[in-house]
């Protein structure tokens, strides 16, 4: 049986108090089964960016458990939690947030350097398609350049999972289309479960599980039974 990566109960995040306090995540119930690209869709403040912190050890629930594996990420301490960050889990965002000083090599070292069990920075940046970019800087690159070395990044410490928040947001279709095509040859190859938060509903068919998020709750998921390549899905 598969198990899961991660698994929450009544998660919920408040922010704020009294009469300004804002209900980002209303009692979130949520298997996540290792090794699937699972989709999360939803409107804008609709609590998917705090999802995302919450099970990426970014941010703290206010009640509620969230299990990786079957370790709980609530009771953990900021050490601990730093700790499963930096072993487990690789994000990507939308804006690349590389070093503008340091070439694509020496973005991606500076996650090797600390990391466990990392990959070769060069062997990431080969993955991403890049081996002939390595010394480049990111003012040299184009904006899917930079995101795949953002992904290099992010996947060049082996991640158990990988957090993607709007990763094609800021590119045209075929840069896109490449970008997806990374993700899922990380969750082929390296087994990673892959996250992926997007506005693009049509991104949804490349997944194995789609989730439909609402006013801070689960409306709906849906299991594919055929995925499509990034190739086939509309953009
Ligand atoms: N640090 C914060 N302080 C106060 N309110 C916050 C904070 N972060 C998020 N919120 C609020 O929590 C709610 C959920 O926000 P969240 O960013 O999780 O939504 P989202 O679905 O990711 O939206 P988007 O698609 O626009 O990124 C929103 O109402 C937002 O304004």
């Amino acid at each position: 049986m598969t198990r899961n990566t991660f698994s929450t109960k009544g998660l919920t995040k408040v922010y704020g108090e009294g009469r300004s306090a804002v209900h980002a995540l209303r009692g979130v119930d949520l298997d996540i089964p290792e090794g699937e690209i699972v989709v999360l869709l939803g409107p804008s403040g609709s609590g998917k960016s705090t999802l995302l912190n919450i099970i990426g050890g970014l941010d703290r629930a206010t009640d509620g458990t969230a299990l990786f594996h079957d370790q709980n990420l609530s009771e953990m301490s900021d050490r601990e939690l730093t700790r499963y960050r930096r072993d487990h889990v690789g994000f990507v965002f939308q804006f690349y947030n590389l070093m503008p000083s340091l070439t694509a090599r020496e973005n991606v070292e500076l996650v090797t350097e600390i990391a466990r069990d990392p990959m070769d920075s060069d062997e990431a940046l080969a993955m991403v398609g890049l081996r002939e970019r390595v010394d480049h800087f990111p003012a040299q690159l184009s904006g899917g350049e930079q995101q795949r070395v953002a992904i290099a990044r992010a996947v060049a410490k082996n991640p158990t999972v990988l957090f993607c928040d709007e990763p094609t947001g800021a590119l045209d279709s075929t840069t896109g289309r490449s970008v997806l095509n990374v993700l899922k040859d990380v969750n082929e190859k390296l087994g990673a479960t892959v996250l992926i938060v997007t506005h693009a509903a049509s991104q949804a068919a490349m997944a194995d599980r789609v989730i439909h998020f609402a006013d801070g709750g689960i409306r709906k998921v849906v299991l594919n039974e055929k995925k499509l390549t990034p190739e086939e899905i509309e953009w």
